[in-house]
């Protein structure tokens, strides 16, 4: 199968972004992706008070429709890195919701990011995505014609579990659309997502956001495609564009044949 990742700069004006997505969407059609992936909150970036006034639902959502349309126009899947949605949440939060397409515009998966970014990166950079959006609690697996993919959003990737249960419900293909803060991705992105692919004998597609955004926001970029047996099969660098990726899928029963470590999880008791 072929991926297309976008590696994007979203700004806080969703319209100002479908613009600029449209292009790189119909570049990934024509060089013959298959699925197209964008990075975590495509939709809009910004801080969390022009956020709210922002996102809408669903059903009002631009880039949402938007993306819906490339899907039907050129007949691929488009794996909607999240898009923040307005939900019916008492206290406003909204949700970090992924979005699976179909070629034919239908909406075929949806994933709430589980695990919420409250960290404090440093003195002076510190997030508490859980102000601003309810989480998940619910893992979700889609089985596409060539491949099954297992979703999960940015700081999902710090906790394996889930990605070991998303391998051991039938995925193949591991799905990680973020915006990771330059300083956490400089330290850790690389290595965490070679060890969840790894780890579980999967592929692992990560659309990033890349660049300086609203409020002066700095994302890491390095979109990366990682083999099951580790290898880094595509990096993005830091500039904003399509990076396409041909994945053999018969590689994931290779590495699982080669460390059968997924069927050698063992009860203990402990610590
Ligand atoms: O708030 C938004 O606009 C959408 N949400 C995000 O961008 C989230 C929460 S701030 N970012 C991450 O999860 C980065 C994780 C990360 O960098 C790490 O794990 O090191």
């Amino acid at each position: 199968m072929r991926a297309a990742l976008i590696q994007f700069t979203s700004s806080d004006d969703p319209q100002d972004n479908l613009a600029r997505l449209r292009p790189l969407i119909a570049e990934g059609a024509r060089d013959g992706a298959q699925l197209l992936c964008t990075p975590e909150v495509t939709n809009v970036v910004a801080p969390r008070d022009r956020l709210r006034e922002v996102a809408t639902t669903e059903d009002a959502d631009p880039v949402l429709a938007g993306l819906r349309e490339e899907a039907s126009r050129h007949g691929l899947w488009i794996a909607a890195g999240s898009l923040a949605i307005r939900t019916d949440d008492p206290d406003g939060r909204l949700a970090n919701r992924s979005f699976l397409l179909a070629p034919d515009g239908a909406i075929a998966a949806r994933y709430d990011k589980i695990h919420m970014f409250d960290v404090d990166v440093s003195a002076t950079e510190t997030w508490r995505e859980s102000k601003g959006f309810r989480p998940g609690d619910r893992a979700v697996t889609a089985a596409l014609p060539f491949a099954t993919l297992g979703l999960a959003i940015c700081y999902d990737l710090r906790f394996p579990h889930l990605f070991r249960a998303l391998a051991k419900a039938g995925a193949q293909v591991l799905l990680v659309p973020a915006a990771f803060t330059r300083p956490t991705g400089e330290a850790h992105w690389e290595t965490l997502l070679r060890a969840r692919a790894i780890e579980t004998g999967c592929f692992v597609l990560a659309a990033a956001q890349t660049g300086e955004h609203a409020g002066r926001r700095l994302t890491h970029g390095h979109s990366l495609a990682v083999a099951p047996w580790g290898e880094v099969l595509a990096d993005a660098g830091r500039a904003p564009g399509v990076t396409l990726v041909d994945l053999d899928l018969a590689r994931v029963a290779e590495a699982r044949r080669r460390i059968p470590a997924l069927l050698h999880d063992r009860p203990f008791a402990g610590p």
